[in-house]
């Protein structure tokens, strides 16, 4: 793409691929993936088992190294940015279960990343000026989650959808722009699902964030998103509206046999 066409694109466009390929040896997890995701947007990426969404996620995050192509953020090429760089510029993922502090508090793992983010990378706050301050943002970021009443617990004791919910808290206390959600409900009942859904929902709208979701319940992606992109084997099938998408030949064949039905 010529540059005067990506500044053309880039007021609307803040995350893009460009031919992302990724292998493991003999194995093409993506295959020239291009992807563009609007500013605003909630963005599902869906598709079979193995179909390479996690490594989409991964490459976009700086988890893994594509083999071929660019990923383009707000204007900028950050293929090559330190992973641990990409929350600063506003590009964050949910935090994983194993990436919480398991023997500290629902509270104290969110402040640590509020005192990081707005302190420098050690946090360092030599007089102890800002923790009171840090601990409000904290608890902020658990009432959003719906976690402000479990906020001394420690995070091992929690429940595994309230783990997740953790992992949204942390992930928004590096300020994101851009927030990407891999499969948010998994594990989780009808009810709880539902919750989380309008919980993402909510936050969408209170702090102006696009989503980028890998989310398996068919009902959660055709009801949310603005747009779904389809991969299958490692190939993007279709990016369009939830309504198209279901329409769209191709992407019923790549689901017979799985999730026809649910489309
Ligand atoms: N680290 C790795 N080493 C080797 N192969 C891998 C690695 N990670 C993923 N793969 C392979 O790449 C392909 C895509 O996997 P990926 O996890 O991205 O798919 P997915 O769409 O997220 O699947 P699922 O819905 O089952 O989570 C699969 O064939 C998988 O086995």
């Amino acid at each position: 793409m010529s540059d005067t066409a990506r500044t053309a694109r880039s007021a609307d466009v803040v995350l893009e691929t460009e031919g992302l390929t990724k292998q493991f040896g003999g194995l093409t997890a993506l295959e020239h993936v291009d992807l563009a995701v609007e500013r605003g947007e909630l963005h599902a990426i869906i598709g079979p088992n193995g179909a390479g969404k996690t490594t989409l996620f991964n490459t976009i995050t700086g988890a893994l190294e594509p083999t071929a192509g660019t990923v383009w953020f707000d204007g900028e090429d950050v293929t090559e940015m330190a992973q641990e760089k990409r929350p600063h510029r506003g590009l964050a993922r949910s935090f994983q279960s194993n990436q919480l502090f398991a023997d500290l508090s629902v509270l104290e793992n969110v402040r640590i990343v509020v005192q990081t983010a707005r302190s420098g990378r050690f946090g360092l706050d030599l007089l102890g000026n800002g923790r009171a301050k840090y601990r409000e943002q904290a608890f902020e970021y658990l009432e959003r989650v719906g976690l402000d009443g479990v906020h001394t617990a420690l995070a091992k004791n929690l429940s595994h959808g309230d783990q997740r919910r953790l992992g949204i808290a942390i992930s928004l206390a590096t300020d994101p722009s851009v927030l990407l959600l891999d499969e948010p409900t998994s594990g989780m009942g009808p009810t709880e699902t539902q919750e989380t859904a309008e919980m993402i929902d909510e936050l969408r709208q209170d702090l102006d964030l696009t989503v980028l979701l890998i989310e398996h319940d068919m009902d959660i992606v055709l009801s949310m998103s603005d747009r779904i992109t389809v991969l299958n084997q490692g190939e993007v099938l279709a990016t369009d509206s939830p309504g198209a998408v279901q329409e769209n030949e191709d992407v019923q064949n790549a689901y017979l046999g799985g999730m026809r039905e649910e489309l």
